[in-house]
């Protein structure tokens, strides 16, 4: 296996003598996003800014591109990319010139810049100035900052919260594409459809402990233990049969008989599977 571009190994973090994180391990490949799933206050934040240098652990090793955290300086923000509540704009410039602060020195293509306020929503309000932006466009507005030097690691803190449906596809289109260009990508969310949707793997994380970490099927079928399925019939009836040898008995009567016009198994999705571990709920 390559090396991950994000490795994180025995992590823990104290305030004073509260501790955020518990001995957390994981590692993010190039290529991946990885979802960091927890509820207010369970860490997340405090990862993401012990992986960027903000913050320095307790205990524990990390590395992002290679290099412990502990050496990261400036010269790593050419190579990745950070969407925060703190990630600020200079709020008396315009949102093209936010950018082309950002393409100057990151030595990027002005091109790109109008690329990808198209593909936020963004190219009619480009001479608006930051302060006058709207909370969604600012996210927007920062998304776009983070995404435009094509970074080799992403760390996105929340990035689609309060945005319509319609911006959060297009930031959700924006991701796949940097992953498929071998981006590494370090996400949190309360958002499970979010996850399951993008997440290539989610670590759930409850009270700085990482409780479960796989991908998002094999999570949802491993606690898929009361396995049941959901079929609507020919006369409209809407049963959920448990998975007992007298269900696949009629499931495979009303097949022949050309009566079942649609057939669901009920796995649990990532919410009900965090309250599985946790005996909490995600939100
Ligand atoms: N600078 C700090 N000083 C003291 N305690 C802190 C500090 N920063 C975070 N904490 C504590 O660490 C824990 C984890 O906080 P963190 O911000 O990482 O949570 P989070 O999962 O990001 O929550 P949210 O989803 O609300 O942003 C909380 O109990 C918080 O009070």
């Amino acid at each position: 296996m390559e090396h991950p571009l994000i490795h994180v190994e025995h992590v823990s973090k104290k305030f004073k003598k509260e501790a955020a994180l518990k001995d957390i391990t994981f590692s993010v490949q190039a290529g991946e996003i990885f979802g960091f799933l927890g509820p207010s206050g369970s860490g997340k934040t405090t990862t993401i800014k012990i992986l960027t240098g903000q913050l320095a652990q307790s205990s524990g090793q990390a590395f992002v591109l290679g290099n412990p955290v502990e050496q990261i300086d400036e010269s790593i923000y050419e190579q990745i990319g950070i969407v925060t509540d703190n990630s600020g704009l200079y709020e008396r410039l315009s949102v093209y010139h936010n950018l082309t602060a950002f393409a100057k020195l990151l030595n990027v293509d002005k091109k790109r810049i109008d690329l990808l306020l198209t593909r936020v929503g963004l190219i009619d309000d480009k001479n608006k100035l930051a302060k006058d932006l709207s909370k969604g466009m600012k996210q927007r507005l920062i998304l776009s900052r983070a995404m435009l030097h094509q970074p080799k690691v992403l760390f996105l803190d929340e990035p689609t919260s309060g945005l319509d449906p319609v911006t959060t596809e297009a930031i959700h289109e924006l991701l796949l594409e940097l992953k498929e260009n071998g981006a590494a990508i370090f996400l949190t969310t309360h958002n499970m459809e979010e996850a399951t949707k993008l997440c290539d793997s989610v670590a759930l994380l409850n009270d700085g402990l990482i409780v479960e970490h796989d991908s998002p099927k094999a999570l949802t079928l491993k606690y898929n233990q009361d396995k049941r399925y959901q079929v609507l019939l020919e006369d409209d009836q809407e049963l959920t049969l448990p998975h007992t040898a007298a269900s696949i008995e009629q499931i495979n009567r009303w097949l022949v008989n050309d009566e079942l016009v649609t057939i669901h198994s009920c796995e649990p999705n990532l919410e009900k599977v965090f309250l599985e571990a946790t005996g909490r709920e995600l939100v």
